[in-house]
């Protein structure tokens, strides 16, 4: 095995040059010779590297193939390559990898284009929503498990796939979960010649998946893409360092698992003698201790959220500024979801000569990628899980205790260039009693998505599809009643004609995909259009805590008395103006808000819906927002907190929020977000009160009866009960507003 200086060094002396222009042409050759080297010695080392005649053997005599092997082994970066030099991408077909995230996706795509000694997206490249490097000659494809799943509304049997590889899949997304249910029946459906008869017998016998579109247009147009096509069987293999072979082999009727044995390079795991109070407080003593005792090497710090690492920035800041100076040459940088994804892609980056780089991160850096010149690891032992609450609907992050699983894939962050050290912020004692897997996301957020997109993809019966593991049918129930209230289905649970099929198209939450399709006929697609691309990215606000004040008062210039939603539009039009006036038109598009824009715009466009503006005319706006999120309706409390009209939930306004202070009667909102508070975050007022318009009781979709309210859901329209004494009252909300309307119980009996 060579053996190798930190990468982080070397690259550091490159990067340097680079910018002081000291490079010569010489030099940059001789740099690129010299890397492509160390490359192809570091891939020979891997212990992967070892077993790849077995392992291309185990590929082409088993459809399914289970591969275990530890962090660092070489899975995701060398198996794709190894099929493609075994010729398993013939007929010009695909070898596709799916990760659970996006920057994993794109940093070992740019990898293995880089060994491979091709331009991404040539034989190389990723796909992820929003952003894609594939072109007709890519034939190792990484991407989202998410963009795999919606591929397939378009051609469900993956046809254009040879092999399918599900990496990373003990993290158990919701989407790696309705995947692998997928993958199972396609692949059977795949295995063996098949025309067009017997492809149909064959779903019939698998779920009934398709069966659904066998009237409609939809899946006349499936045929007739496949009819001809003789479609090869399809091979899958499902790979981690730390998923439940068992498990996953009985789900697959006993399919193959093989164990890839060894790591490149040890980790040493150190524990704390006694648990931590404060685990924020014993990072950064981790950090300083790493820091000023051991030796070079790069810091990861694993994190809970945005605001953890930006506190845990400003403090390692802060104490950096009273070392002394030779001392404080460390490169801060973070990385989280809704960091932009060039500023992601810095951590990916050489620390300047003679720095340190620390990371701080969240678990979205825990699995797949390989962060040049990591060497040592923090892991206070903490994440921030996603939890949904099937009673109330309402989804929320939480703090919770690592998985087993979750903090042997932290610890493998390290020891992947050289040996490395991972300090658990915990006892060894407690390690042991952690969960050994994390509880699979489909147990824990609400499904409505998902379920759309099952029902795009024809299967009808949610509760009997073949999940590996089976989600609360309170969940299935809740979800299904959030698509019918939305429209995308109809009261027989089908996907409706054409809003189901229009919403299922768009790559978006259905609350937002109604929002643009409802604004299309109150004129104003164009806002709506702003607002969702605004809401799906990271925050426009950026509030550094030593410009707290400035930041507030800049953000004033734009904020709107009718809301958050308004708000945004504000900054965007502001900011397409500058951009207008400052002839910098041409880098337009190169915005993330604008990209995203311009793609939901496409998606839009296709559907042939009118993008039409409302200007200033925000009453409008209010309406359509109303129309669609009607489900996130809260009503002000005396105590000045607010209810939530559907769930009866308390909640309170998010300080960054226009109404913060100014608290108006009615709200719309749409995300919920649980920290010390039950908050609720973007809102918009909802109108004055309108006169109250007697319902006809057939149109009463849903009913809640929760201690002295009873709560009826109308398609589209909430009414809240309360029942006080003799009297009940009722609170309707409608694009046009909401009212009280109190009356006698008794005549609750003929409403
Ligand atoms: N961007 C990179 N820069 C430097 N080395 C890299 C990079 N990506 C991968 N490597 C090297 O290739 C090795 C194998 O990486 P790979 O991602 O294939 O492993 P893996 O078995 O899939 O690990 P994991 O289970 O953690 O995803 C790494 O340990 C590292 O030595």
């Amino acid at each position: 095995m060579p053996s190798m200086a930190p990468g982080g060094a070397k690259n550091s002396n490159q990067s340097n040059n680079q910018l002081n222009g000291k490079v010569s042409n010489d030099d940059r050759r001789a740099e690129f010779f010299a890397r492509k080297h160390r490359i192809v010695q570091q891939r020979k080392s891997l212990p992967i590297a070892s077993v790849e005649k077995r392992l291309v053997e185990e590929v082409k005599s088993n459809n399914i193939l289970i591969i275990v092997g530890e962090t660092g082994s070489g899975k995701t970066t060398q198996l794709p390559q190894f099929l493609f030099n075994a010729g398993l991408c013939h007929d010009g077909k695909v070898i596709g990898i799916t990760q659970p995230r996006r920057v994993a996706a794109v940093s070992v795509a740019k990898r293995v284009a880089e060994e491979c000694g091709v331009q991404l997206g040539q034989r190389v490249g990723y796909s992820i929503r929003f952003d894609d490097t594939i072109s007709r000659s890519t034939r190792i494809k990484y991407m989202t498990d998410g963009l795999l799943l919606r591929e397939a509304l378009l051609d469900p049997y993956l046809s254009r796939y040879s092999v399918i590889i599900v990496d990373e899949a003990h993290e158990r997304t919701v989407h790696t979960d309705v995947l692998l249910g997928l993958l199972k029946t396609v692949q059977k459906v795949r295995s063996g010649p098949i025309n067009e008869c017997s492809k149909i017998d064959r779903m019939k016998a698998n779920n009934g998946l398709l069966m659904e579109k066998e009237n409609d247009a939809q899946r006349a147009s499936i045929l007739k893409q496949y009819r001809g096509i003789k479609l090869s069987p399809l091979k899958l293999i499902i790979m981690s360092a730390s998923l439940d072979a068992r498990v996953f082999s009985e789900y697959f009727g006993g399919a193959r698992a093989v164990h890839v044995q060894g790591r490149q390079f040890p980790v040493d795991i150190l524990y704390t003698h006694h648990p931590e109070t404060d685990y924020l407080d014993a990072t950064l003593i981790t950090l300083f201790q790493i820091h000023l005792e051991e030796g070079p090497g790069d810091i990861l710090v694993f994190l809970t959220g945005q605001e953890e690492i930006e506190s845990v920035e400003r403090l390692v800041q802060e104490k950096l500024r009273q070392l002394p100076e030779d001392n404080q040459k460390v490169k801060v940088l973070s990385i989280f979801s809704s960091l932009p994804s060039e500023k992601q892609m810095q951590v990916f980056m050489p620390a300047p000569t003679g720095f340190r780089k620390v990371i701080l991160a969240t678990n979205i850096a825990e699995t797949s990628v390989t962060i040049p010149g990591i060497k040592y690891v923090i892991d206070p032992g903490f994440v921030k899980a996603r939890t949904y609450c099937a009673h109330t609907g309402m989804e929320s992050l939480i703090i919770v205790p690592t998985s087993k699983a979750q903090a042997l894939q932290r610890s493998g962050r390290a020891g992947r260039e050289v040996p490395g050290k991972c300090f658990r912020l915990y006892p060894e004692s407690e390690f042991e009693k952690l969960s050994d897997s994390t509880i699979p996301e489909i147990r824990r957020c609400n499904l409505s998505n998902v379920i759309l997109q099952l029902k795009a993809l024809g299967v009808d019966d949610i509760i009997g599809f073949d999940f590996m593991e089976k989600p609360s049918s309170e969940a299935v129930l809740k979800s299904l009643e959030l698509l019918v209230l939305l429209g995308a289905l109809t009261e027989e649970y089908k996907l409706s004609d054409p809003v189901g099929h229009q919403m299922a198209r768009l790559p978006l939450e259905p609350i937002y995909s109604k929002a643009l399709i409802l604004a299309s006929q109150f004129n104003c697609l164009e806002e709506m259009l702003i607002t969702v691309a605004m809401l799906s990215v990271e925050s426009v606000f950026y509030n550094p805590r030593e410009k707290l004040e400035e930041a507030r008062t800049a953000a004033k210039c734009f904020s709107s008395l009718e809301g958050d939603h308004p708000t945004l539009i504000a900054v965007y039009r502001a900011f397409d103006e500058f951009l207008e006036k400052s002839n910098l038109g041409n880098s337009r598009e190169k915005t993330e808000k604008n990209l995203r824009k311009w793609q939901i715009r496409g998606n839009i466009e296709q559907m042939g819906l009118h993008i039409v503006s409302c200007g200033d005319d925000m009453l409008q706006f209010r309406r359509c927002l109303a129309a669609a999120f009607f489900l996130n309706a809260a009503l002000k409390q005396p105590d000045g907190t607010y209810r939530v009209l559907s769930s009866g939930q308390v909640v309170q306004i998010h300080p960054s929020s226009v109404f913060f202070r100014t608290k108006p009667d009615c709200i719309i909102f749409d995300e919920f977000v649980r920290t010390t508070h039950n908050y609720v975050r973007n809102l918009s007022s909802l109108l004055s009160t309108i006169p109250c318009k007697s319902r006809s009781r057939s149109r009463i979709h849903g009913l809640n009866l929760k201690d002295d309210r009873l709560l009826f859901v109308w398609r589209g329209l909430v009414e809240l009960h309360s029942c006080t004494g003799l009297r009940w009252t009722a609170i309707l909300i409608h694009p046009l507003g909401y009212c009280c309307k109190e009356r006698a119980c008794e005549s609750f009996i003929d409403f």
